[in-house]
């Protein structure tokens, strides 16, 4: 099955989402930052990439029938005092479009729409488009790494990721400051299924195949996490991390970039293990996940079970997500369960 129409639609709608991040990155007001119900920030970029994606890949692919699962949902932007932050997108939204040589200009109606064409709640039948439209929205609003992340799903299946890094360096991050500015910045990672990896430069300029790191030996494997510890238990990955010998310390950024980075072998394992009772989204991690196993990554929970994509908006998986090549995957498993028994027997203190 060629995913080709659809790799070319999905690379274009996630270009030009990430330029228009890194346009409002540059000039984010706090009035662009807003909290939503569940108390997550959520910002005029992460509306109009939303927007803009759903807009670009409708336009390319008009004939299909079009789903759409997306993080992000018209709400708080219908309601009165949201006309100024409606406005603000809309026109941000319309300068990206001009420069990037596409004649029209939306309405704030046509953005609304737009939008909520993200409602779909995915499923194991059909096919669906699932995006994170800012994906690590904490780490755009710090200027730091975020992402923007659309997956197509087949019958249940991710047959199609692109990853747009916008802040992340082209150059490897393996242990240096990814802030460092000499080198240039803007990656988006693209695979299809059974057709490998790829990394190319946001302008297009650079780009090759990837594959991840071929470490066998733990003690010179380093490991990414998120950068929030509100988002994994970092007591955990670190006993995990000590079990298996790695040396380095944990290298720890925002969003999806993080499955961009490891593609590219700039560390070898990824550990997520978050808080009770969260229940991780599907679009926080398709795209990552194809992108990652197209290159050589196995991703699976702490069972060592494959990501379900297939049960709606949610990945019903067992305590968390890890990440490592092919060699490395029996010993991280180990080690993961081992410091899972260890952090839920309580410590036996001496017999009385
Ligand atoms: N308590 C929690 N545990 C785990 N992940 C969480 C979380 N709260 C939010 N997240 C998710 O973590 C994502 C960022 O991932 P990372 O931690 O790798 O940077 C956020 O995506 P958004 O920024 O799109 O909302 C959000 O969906
Ligand atoms: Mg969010
Ligand atoms: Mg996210
Ligand atoms: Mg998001």
């Amino acid at each position: 099955m060629s995913y080709e129409k659809e790799l070319a639609a999905a690379k274009k709608a996630v270009t030009i989402a990430s330029r228009f991040c890194q346009k409002v990155q540059k000039v984010l007001l706090q009035s662009d930052v807003q909290s939503k119900s569940d108390k997550s920030p959520v910002t005029v970029a992460d509306y109009g990439s939303q927007a803009l994606v759903s807009y670009i890949l409708e336009k390319e692919l008009p004939s299909e029938s079009f789903s759409l699962v997306a993080e992000e949902d018209s709400g708080d932007l219908r309601n009165d005092g949201s006309q100024e932050v409606l406005q603000r997108i809309r026109e941000l939204m319309n300068d990206t479009l001009v420069s990037d040589g596409e004649n029209k200009v939306l309405s704030a109606e046509d953005v609304l729409t737009a939008i909520d064409s993200g409602k779909s709640e995915g499923g194991p039948l059909g096919r669906h488009w699932v995006l994170d439209p800012i994906d690590g929205t904490k780490g755009f609003v710090r200027g730091d790494q975020y992402a923007i992340a659309l997956a197509l799903l087949d019958e249940g299946k991710v047959v199609l990721g692109v990853l747009g890094c916008p802040n992340l360096p082209l150059a490897s991050i393996a242990n240096t400051d990814q802030s460092s500015s000499q080198n240039q910045v803007g990656c988006l990672f693209y695979a299809t299924i059974g057709s490998g990896t790829y990394m190319q430069s946001l302008d297009g300029s650079s780009h090759k195949k990837v594959h991840v790191s071929a470490i066998e030996n733990p003690a010179e494997a380093s490991f990414f996490e998120s950068f929030e510890a509100a988002h994994t238990t970092f007591s955990l990955s670190g006993s995990i991390a000590t079990k298996l010998g790695v040396k380095a310390p944990p290298v720890r950024i925002d969003s999806q970039a993080k499955y961009g980075a490891l593609s590219r072998g700039d560390g070898a394992i990824y550990l997520r293990f978050p808080h009770k009772g969260y229940r991780e989204k599907i679009w926080d991690h398709a795209a990552g996940c194809i992108v990652v196993t197209e290159a050589g990554a196995v991703v699976s929970d702490a069972a060592g079970k494959p990501l379900d994509f297939s049960k709606g908006k949610f990945l019903d998986l067992d305590t968390g997500i890890i990440v490592t090549n092919q060699k490395l995957m029996s010993l991280l498993l180990k080690a993961v369960q081992d410091s899972l028994r260890e952090a839920s027997s309580p410590p036996t203190g001496p017999s009385l």
